[in-house]
């Protein structure tokens, strides 16, 4: 991949879908966006609008029907190996162990067993979970589960990281430490990142921008600059009073999406 540009862009993008019952249904239309390199940004909308799809045209999974989707200036042609995924169901292989789970990706990419072991010790000793390396998944938290799952993301060096509700799933005082897991491992590593969620706080505290989408089709209704100083402590940083600020603002762009896609369903229902 050559490095020229900003790290993602949308570019009045469309994307259509037809339906179960062959109609043509718009998911997003007309939509841009730019992440630059090393940018977190947050992307927050009703339910079903289209933030999953946008993911998905960035991994090249899949295609716009109108608009240009770029990778630091590169057409996206396919699947990268820039670009790391967190999902909210776990993707972990329930037959390995956290060693071999953390050491999958190395190993899928050439690395020799003892290579790959080395580097996801490593990597299981950044996220706290040394000692439970021979555990598998299914004797683990949520949470320890999660920890595997961004160490073996992270382990890959993604140029680009994709997160689609990671922490959803998650009761709140995890959540809260995981958020800051994820800054951490973020700050170092400098990826660029797109984490896609349903809660407003949790995309203020973690994010350099905002993006409020429109009610399906989804299109950008605002973009907003957080401006909240770095290192962040998730769970303090919620008592600022600029945190509060874009919180009260922000809402009050998302909540007339939010009142708009739950009217639409209740007109199509
Ligand atoms: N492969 C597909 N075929 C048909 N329709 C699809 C397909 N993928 C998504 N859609 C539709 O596109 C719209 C946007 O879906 P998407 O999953 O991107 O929304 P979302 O904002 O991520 O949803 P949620 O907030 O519930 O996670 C929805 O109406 C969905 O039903």
């Amino acid at each position: 991949m050559i490095a020229a540009g900003p790290a993602i862009e949308l570019v009045d993008v469309t994307r259509r879908f037809v339906t179960p019952d062959a109609k043509v249904m718009t998911a997003l239309r007309d939509f841009s966006m730019t992440v630059k390199r090393g940018e977190f940004t947050c992307v927050v909308g009703p339910t079903g609008c289209g933030k999953s799809t946008t993911l998905n045209l960035v991994t090249g999974l899949a295609r716009p029907n109108q608009g240009d989707v770029r990778l630091f200036g590169q057409p996206v042609t396919g699947i990268s190996r820039d670009i790391g995924f967190v999902f909210q169901a776990d993707a972990l292989f329930p037959w390995r162990n956290v060693l071999d789970n953390v050491a999958a990706g190395p190993m899928f990419r050439g690395a020799g067993k003892a290579e790959a072991h080395d580097k996801a010790r490593d990597w299981i000793a950044r996220v706290g979970l040394s000692r439970f390396e021979k555990h598998y998944p299914h004797q683990l938290s949520g949470g320890m589960r999660k920890r595997v799952a961004l160490a073996q993301t992270f382990i890959n060096q993604p140029k680009i990281l994709l997160l689609d509700e990671p922490f959803s799933a998650l009761d709140i005082q995890t959540r809260t430490l995981m958020q800051d897991e994820l800054l951490d491992l973020w700050s170092e590593a400098g990826a660029s990142v797109i984490f896609v969620t349903h809660d407003l706080e949790e995309a203020i505290a973690l994010a350099d921008k905002v993006y409020v989408l429109t009610a399906g089709p989804a299109t950008v209704k605002a973009v907003y600059t957080i401006d909240l100083p770095r290192p962040r402590v998730t769970a303090e940083i919620r008592y600022d009073p600029a945190f509060i600020d874009y919180a009260r603002t922000i809402w009050g762009n998302l909540r007339e999406e939010v009142q708009r896609s739950h009217n639409q369903a209740s007109a199509a229902a």
